[in-house]
């Protein structure tokens, strides 16, 4: 195995990659699908039958209009999560279990644009349907961290996790599917004129739109969805909110940006693209607090890292997105400090700094981005940072965001999670 944290490599393996990137899938998912006879889904998937799969995604998920459609759906998501912070703040202003609320708010955004339906979590008090839902996700994420950390005995046995696992797998599998029956009957769309009212006419469409997908494989596939979008997405909440209430200029520079959008009564995605400091808040999250560790990758040729051959198929190959490029001060000028306004600069800090040691701009910029790489980069993307930047765009317009524990790392099991639990102090704003 090779590991690697270079911007120089990752760009050779960039620019070597094929058609369709083979990665390892995650051992006990796979077995698990391998003893049902299942479909692997789209992460544990390589070759053609990944592409099938994966081009069909793509036109939801990452054309810039089709992610535009959710953005008042998105911000209606945050809005009742501000109101779940209004319910639930105490005494001190901070809401008990910050982490798990922020659980709550990614799942009800990746129902949006995965079901295609509100599920409730914000309510005050969700069905029990969603209460598993959410709780089952929490249970994948356990078994799998478990289960991929330790000496890999679930290859042989059928251990403690890997039971949890199953189950918890099934019981998604079970509640999605009976959303998804519910969608093409037509049986739960929201009310005429609200917002999801025309989303859901196309949903139809978007399910149907997996035409050489068995009904079995599209569970599976918005199972998987679920299960990918949620954690991750409400942990790099947690750092971006971390970030900014710990530099409270960067907070007060972004509130101005945000107000301006707060203020129009609908949302457009378009505008959101053209929040340059919301994007450099976010970029700058992502550099100090990788969301996400590692893009595994396999070559079916040889390939030349650091003057070392390493050769074809057998090796099994790493991207280390870790801190030790992302705050190391020969790629960034004082590496440790949030500077937002270094990816703002006409000719940046880091442009600089690239000219003086040789990295090109490509080989940076794929280094610190937390999605992955090339063909295989996360289809979720596009959802998750509309998501964030809604969250902040609501949150910052109404209160301001204040941080009083131990410092905050990035600690990694299977995506990066705060090493600390991420409770804010939340102070009203006068309007
Ligand atoms: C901040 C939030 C997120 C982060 C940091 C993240 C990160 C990643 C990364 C690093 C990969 C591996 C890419 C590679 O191998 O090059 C990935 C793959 C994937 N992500 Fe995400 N992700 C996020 C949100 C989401 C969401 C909301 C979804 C829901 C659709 C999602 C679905 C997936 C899927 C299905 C794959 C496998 C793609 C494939 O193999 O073709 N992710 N993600």
């Amino acid at each position: 195995m090779v590991f690697t944290s270079s911007p120089q490599n990752t760009e050779i393996m960039f620019r070597n990659e094929e058609r369709c990137p083979f990665r390892d899938p995650l051992g006990p998912v796979a077995k698990i699908r391998d003893e049902r006879n299942e479909y692997h889904g789209l992460t544990n998937s390589n070759g053609e039958d990944w592409w099938r799969v994966r081009q069909i995604v793509n036109q939801h998920f990452l054309q810039n209009t089709a992610v535009w459609k959710y953005a008042e759906a998105h911000r209606n998501v945050s809005k009742d999560f501000l109101k779940f912070i209004d319910r639930n703040m105490d005494e001190k202003n901070e809401v008990p279990n910050f982490g798990k609320a922020l659980n709550r708010w990614s799942f009800e955004g990746a129902g949006v644009f995965t079901l295609k339906r509100r599920l409730g979590a914000l309510d005050i008090k969700p069905c029990t349907e969603i209460e598993e839902m959410i709780n089952c996700n929490e249970r994948i994420f356990q078994s799998m961290g478990e289960l991929l950390y330790a000496l890999p005995f679930w290859k042989y046995v059928n251990t403690k996790d890997m039971k949890k696992l199953r189950q918890a797998l099934q019981e998604q599998y079970n509640s999605t599917e009976t959303h998804i029956l519910r969608i093409l009957k037509d049986k739960d769309i929201s009310s005429e004129g609200s917002i999801l009212h025309n989303q859901c006419l196309s949903d139809r469409s978007y399910i149907h739109s997996f035409v050489n997908i068995i009904c079995s494989e599209k569970v599976i596939l918005m199972t998987e969805f679920l299960v990918a979008g949620i954690d991750t997405t409400s942990n790099s909440a947690a750092f971006l909110l971390y970030a900014l209430a710990s530099n409270q200029e960067a907070q007060e520079r972004l509130r101005e940006e945000v107000r301006e959008v707060n203020r129009m009564d609908t949302i457009d995605g378009k505008l959101l693209h053209n929040m340059k400091y919301l994007q450099a808040c976010l970029r700058e999250t992502q550099r100090m607090f990788p969301f996400v560790n590692s893009s595994p990758r396999r070559f079916r040729k040889d390939l030349v890292l650091s003057g070392y051959l390493i050769p074809a198929g057998e090796t099994y190959i790493v991207y280390s997105y870790t801190s030790c490029s992302l705050l190391n001060p020969e790629y960034y000028d004082d590496p440790n400090t949030f500077i937002p306004e270094r990816w703002l600069e006409t000719k940046s800090v880091t442009e600089r700094q690239r000219e003086r040691i040789n990295v090109t701009y490509l080989s940076l910029f794929i280094m610190s981005g937390p999605f992955g790489l090339g063909m295989r980069m996360c289809p979720g993307r596009k959802f998750s940072i509309q998501e964030l930047q809604l969250l902040l765009i609501t949150l910052l317009s109404n209160y301001r965001v204040e941080y009083h524990h131990d410092p905050i790392k990035v600690a990694f099991r299977l995506v990066s999670f705060p090493s600390q639990a991420p409770q804010f102090k939340f102070t009203k704003l006068k309007n």
